[in-house]
């Protein structure tokens, strides 16, 4: 393929013969000139049919980087760092990996629906020849794209809007995630605002410990939702897909979370419900979040009291004549509504008010030990659209765990291990399973590690039967207590309406 140098080297003497004596025409017939200019345009373009834009790296009067610039230097970065014969180096801020780009006066071809552009990385100014680790102030970069001026529609209306969104997804890819939590202010008015961390953790899927189909369910799910931009536009739907991850501590919801993130390469704010002070808060919180996130609420059964009415009179009237629980409990539920005052409906707002819908692709993510505690309000599909129960390690998520912790697929131990969870129905979780799986000093054989999870389980077994005869044993003594307490209420009803008795006759 011609490079744009071999296309200039061709017509390059024709247009310097031309120039020339339309430069020597033009200072002996200044007015003859330019009458004649027309005509010279027309000529020029006839030797040289290439269209030019520039786009310069700082534009606007606030001295920002263009973000077309950038834009352009990421999409050309891929094909440069192949192709360029000299190359520049960038740290970019918030960037993860070096950007190379090409260097000034480079030039690389692309091609785009059989159409053939050049790009030119150019410079002016400072022609001083001084050393200097910092470019110079009056130095001005740009980008240079030529093509032919048949080819104007294509690159017009397709290719630069391709050039711009390539470039946007490789500076998507390339950037450095975040983790964002939300911190009070300095004195209680102040609003809470984000602050952010480098976002690292390992977790994936591969490492996740869950029976291969219910991977694979939640991973198409984030997928398909990934790449829904248009179907949720077409139904008229926001952009957001809500997560409940329930089941008991250590079963894995927060690496859950984390593996999500990792897997769609998107940022996590991880939402500290009791220090938003109210529904204003929590709406400003939400506006201040970017697209390509996901929302964590962990634990958002102790976040807030969402337990719902009924549930509450529920509970008194279990709780019956234990005064103690309920003082307690209110003395709670006041310390609660001090520190926050986030309702059930300022939380559902935030989910799927008209202000959720502002900047698009966004997984809102719960998490809970508790799901009966719930409202249904809030976990009902269309706000929860997926419910994921983690539930404790069964024989498949155990085998995931031995070929992470271990790097063993198949021993003797295995059908012992499988006859423990799933005969015997051992409960144990994967950070309990993990625990016991995780080699204790240098050199430790896989094999013992494995006999060690074995004796675990079997304790565990042991430990499960004395919780439920403590159990049995707790109801009944609880029983036994209510009919005491009973009995002790109807006597003294009965001295009461004796003593009526007495007085009446
Ligand atoms: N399913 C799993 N796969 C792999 N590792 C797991 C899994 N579950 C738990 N773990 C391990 O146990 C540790 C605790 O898990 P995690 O914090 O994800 O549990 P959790 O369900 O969020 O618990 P909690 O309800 O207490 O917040 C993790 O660091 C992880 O290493
Ligand atoms: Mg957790």
């Amino acid at each position: 393929m011609a490079t744009m140098g071999q296309i200039w080297a061709n017509t390059g003497s024709t247009l310097a013969t031309l120039m020339f004596t339309y430069t020597i025409f033009r200072r002996w017939f200044p007015h003859v000139g330019d009458h004649l200019a027309p005509f010279f345009e027309r000529l020029f373009s006839r030797f040289y049919p290439y269209i030019q834009i520039k786009f310069h790296e700082y534009s606007g009067e606030h001295f920002k980087r263009s973000e077309i610039y950038s834009g352009i230097q990421s999409y050309l970065s891929r094909d440069s760092s192949l192709r360029a014969k000299k190359l520049k180096a960038n740290t970019t801020k918030g960037s993860k990996s070096l950007v190379l780009s090409m260097d000034d006066r480079e030039e690389i071809t692309d091609e785009f629906e059989s159409v053939t552009v050049w790009w030119q990385s150019k410079k002016v100014g400072n022609t001083r020849q001084s050393f200097s680790f910092y470019p110079a102030a009056d130095e001005k970069r740009y980008y240079m794209l030529k093509f032919h001026r048949r080819d104007r529609e294509v690159i017009i209306e397709r290719y630069l809007e391709h050039v711009v969104k390539e470039g946007k997804m490789i500076d998507m890819k390339n950037r450095e995630r975040k983790l964002y939590s939300n911190t009070p202010g300095q004195n209680h008015r102040s609003q809470t605002k984000w602050s952010h961390v480098t976002f690292e953790h390992p977790a994936s899927f591969d490492t996740l410990a869950m029976e291969e189909k219910k991977k694979e369910e939640i991973k198409n799910d984030l997928v398909k939702f990934s790449k829904s931009k248009d179907y949720y536009k077409k139904i008229g739907k926001a952009w957001k897909r809500g997560y409940l991850l329930f089941g008991p501590p250590g079963t894995g919801k927060s690496t859950m979370i984390a593996a999500m993130a990792n897997f769609l390469e998107y940022d996590v704010y991880d939402l500290e419900l009791t220090t938003v002070m109210d529904n204003t808060q929590l709406r400003s919180l939400l506006i201040e979040t970017s697209t390509k996130s996901i929302i964590v609420i962990e634990d958002i059964d102790c976040s807030l009291n969402l337990t719902g009415q009924r549930k509450k009179k529920e509970e008194e009237e279990e709780e019956g004549g234990d005064e103690k629980k309920a003082v307690e409990k209110k003395m709670k539920d006041e310390g609660e509504k001090k520190e926050s005052k986030v309702t059930l409906s300022g939380l559902l707002n935030f989910i799927d008010g008209l202000w959720s819908a502002c900047g698009g692709e966004r997984i809102i993510v719960f998490t809970t030990n508790f799901v009966d505690k719930l409202d249904p309000a809030l976990i009902r599909k269309g706000r929860m659209d997926k419910h994921i129960e983690m539930s404790y390690c069964g024989f498949e998520a155990f085998k995931v765990l031995a070929k992470n912790y271990l790097d063993v697929e198949e021993n003797e131990l295995f059908d012992e291990i499988k006859r423990l969870l799933e005969v015997e129905e051992i409960k144990m979780t994967p950070a309990d399973v993990g625990e016991n799986l995780l080699p204790k000093c240098e050199g430790e054989e896989a094999e013992t590690c494995l006999k060690r999870l074995v004796e675990a389980l079997k304790e565990e077994k042991e430990e499960a039967k004395r919780r439920v005869e403590e159990e049995v044993e707790e109801k009944k003594r609880r029983k036994e207590k209510k009919e005491e307490m009973k009995a002790k209420k109807e006597e003294k009803k009965k001295k009461i309406e004796e003593n009526v008795e007495e007085e009446e006759h």
